[in-house]
């Protein structure tokens, strides 16, 4: 089993626990589920925004702990500061020490799109990420037939939540695309085997049909990735432990930024 059947494997319990103590009838009564969203594709496409989604990210399957020191509303609000474009939040609890309730700290101290970074494989979850207050729910091709990507991204749309696929090749894009995705990710990172390499996102930019956002995600650690991705036609970076491994992630994307 590699590392990404093992998290869906956990994640398939934990929902259907999720599932027996909060019904969607009590997950669409909350708070959260009357606000107006924030769109991602504005944000990243708004030039006063750096195009960086700024991840908090305690650990790591590839990486063990990063930083377990910081609280989420420090580091997000030092983000939104040095004008990252969204926050990307992680809730998977066993294998990112994320929580639920990091993503509702996020939300109530910040005024821009805030992914839900998990490892979404049932509606349930979507509709969970609403009531927490995200905007964007990400999608990961790797894990998911082409019908669960269109009905969880026709379902999401209906939400006011943007959809963000992620995919790692040619194949995954192909049988991927459908009209309710807003951006495609592609992963720099191998989710099986935690290799890395940029080059995975110079291959896939030129295939990636025009009318969709493009970002390129993990191993970015330096400006003249960022500069190379954009002229490559990247809108969109998602950064995290370049940030996170530091004491303070929101001056250390200050200081990143600056070369942009
Ligand atoms: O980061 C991992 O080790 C990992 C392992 C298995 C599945 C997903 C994983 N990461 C999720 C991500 O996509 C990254 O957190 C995100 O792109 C930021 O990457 P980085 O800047 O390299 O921290």
């Amino acid at each position: 089993m590699n590392i990404l059947d093992k998290i869906i494997a956990r994640k398939k319990e934990e929902v259907a626990s999720a599932k027996a103590k909060k019904t969607i009838a009590e997950l669409e009564s909350s708070f959260s589920f009357e606000r107006q969203t924030y769109a991602l594709k504005d944000f990243l496409t708004d030039p006063s925004k750096t195009g960086i989604i700024a991840e908090f990210k305690r650990k790591s399957p590839s990486k063990g702990i990063i930083n377990d020191k910081l609280s989420v509303q420090e580091v997000t609000t030092g983000y939104a500061a040095a004008g990252a474009s969204a926050l990307s939040v992680l809730t998977d609890r066993d294998f990112f020490m994320g929580h639920d309730d990091d993503l509702i700290a996020a939300r109530k101290v910040n005024e821009i799109p805030i992914l839900r970074k998990d490892f979404m494989i049932d509606e349930y979850q979507i509709i969970e990420a609403k009531a927490l207050g995200a905007d964007i729910v990400l999608l990961i091709a790797a894990c998911l037939t082409p019908a669960e990507i269109r009905g969880f991204a026709k379902l999401a749309k209906s939400l006011g939540l943007s959809t963000l696929l992620e995919v790692h090749n040619k194949e995954e894009l192909n049988r991927s695309l459908n009209p309710y995705l807003d951006v495609i990710g592609i992963n720099n990172r191998n989710l099986k085997d935690f290799t890395v390499s940029i080059e995975t996102s110079l291959s896939l930019a030129e295939i990636i049909p025009k009318e969709f956002l493009k970002i390129s995600e993990s191993a970015i650690s330096n400006i003249e990735t960022i500069k190379t991705l954009k002229k490559a036609g990247f809108n969109g970076f998602l950064i995290g432990e370049n940030f996170m491994k530091t004491d303070n992630p929101g001056k250390a994307m200050t200081e990143f930024v600056k070369g942009i």
